[in-house]
């Protein structure tokens, strides 16, 4: 009856929206039980009425079958590696170059947080997430979607109605230090094997068969730029493009800044470098990206990673604590 559909489609739209402020923002509006009320209603509804239940209803995140294997992924835009500059003078060497090739004085880049967890590839189709893949080897990868799903961070629906027909959304999915310190814990507690790190326990947990293992751990997803859009135009630059991303309900790291010149870059490095270890994931660096797509353009890439972008890294972590 027309009614029950209504019902059903408000509270998706309210368990959506309340998702996103929680997950997405960081900034809940209800109690946590006022939302599991909401999740049970409609969970109560769509039992009752099975028929109609969608593959993007907030309560179809922990698919009910594993996978009996990853399909294979072929990437329509190569996801590529990074260059390393793992000084300042190979930073200012980064900045001379493209500077030359520009033909200009002073570059406007955005700096943002290296997670350091995996890349990963999420495909919306009329707003739907429809696939989810790894980087693998760039051209292709694993088909992770199964265990995507279930990362609360990522939305299953994209807000607002402006977004383009197909968006490939490009991200890190990491595992935060508090939760990464949980797991372990909860393993030793188990006799069971733990985890070296953040990064090994994120590749761990997102290549499971079982979404419902996946489930279980403490993943989440910055997003840090696109691949395939088709059906729009998007922002002609990077932190326009960024800013839409978050339009659309997309997770984007607060860190990340428009920077110009060489001196704001190393400033920004600095300062975040002194943040390192209070920050709640962990970063194994700092990139630098031409902000415009123009420039890029002019820029291209050389064999394996962008002449538009650079990872500055850190000294190697024991070697901060020494
Ligand atoms: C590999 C990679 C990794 N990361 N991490 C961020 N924050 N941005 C970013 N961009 C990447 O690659 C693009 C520059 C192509």
């Amino acid at each position: 009856s027309p009614n029950v559909e209504q019902r059903i489609q408000q509270l998706r739209d309210e368990i959506n929206h309340h998702n996103y402020l929680y997950y997405v923002e960081d900034s809940p509006e209800i109690p946590d039980v006022e939302y599991d009320r909401l999740l049970r209603e409609l969970q109560a509804l769509e039992a009752k009425h099975p028929a109609l239940v969608t593959p993007d209803s907030p309560t179809q995140r922990v698919g009910a079958e594993p996978v009996k294997a990853f399909g294979e992924v072929k990437h329509q835009i190569p996801m590529l590696s990074l260059d390393n500059a793992f000084s300042d003078d190979e930073v200012a060497e980064f900045d001379r170059r493209v500077r030359e090739r520009l033909g200009s004085e002073r570059v406007e880049y955005v700096a943002e947080p290296k997670l350091d967890g995996l890349a990963l590839s999420m495909l919306y189709e009329d707003g739907r997430l429809v696939q989810a893949a790894t980087r693998g080897d760039g051209v292709s990868g694993e088909d992770v979607t199964h265990n995507v799903r279930t990362i609360a961070s990522v939305p299953l629906r994209l807000m607002g109605k402006d977004y383009p027909a197909r968006l490939e959304v490009r991200g890190e999915v990491y595992m935060p230090k508090q939760g990464f310190e949980a797991l372990n814990q909860r393993a030793r507690d188990k006799g069971d094997k733990e985890f070296v790190n953040p990064r090994n326990a994120a590749a761990g947990s997102l290549r499971q068969l079982d979404p419902r293992i996946t489930a279980a751990r403490p993943l989440a997803v910055y997003c840090y730029g696109v691949g395939l859009v088709e059906g729009r135009e998007l922002a002609s630059t990077h932190s326009g493009i960024l800013e839409q991303l978050q339009h659309w309900g997309l997770r984007v790291s607060p860190e990340i800044k428009r920077v110009i010149g060489l001196d704001q870059v190393l400033v920004y490095y600095e300062a975040l470098a002194r943040r390192r270890a209070e920050l709640p994931y962990e970063i194994d660096g700092v990139v630098y990206k031409v902000n415009r797509l123009d420039q890029r353009e002019v820029l291209g890439f050389v064999a394996r990673a962008p002449r538009w972008a650079i990872a500055h890294k850190f000294p190697a972590q024991e070697e901060m604590t020494r």
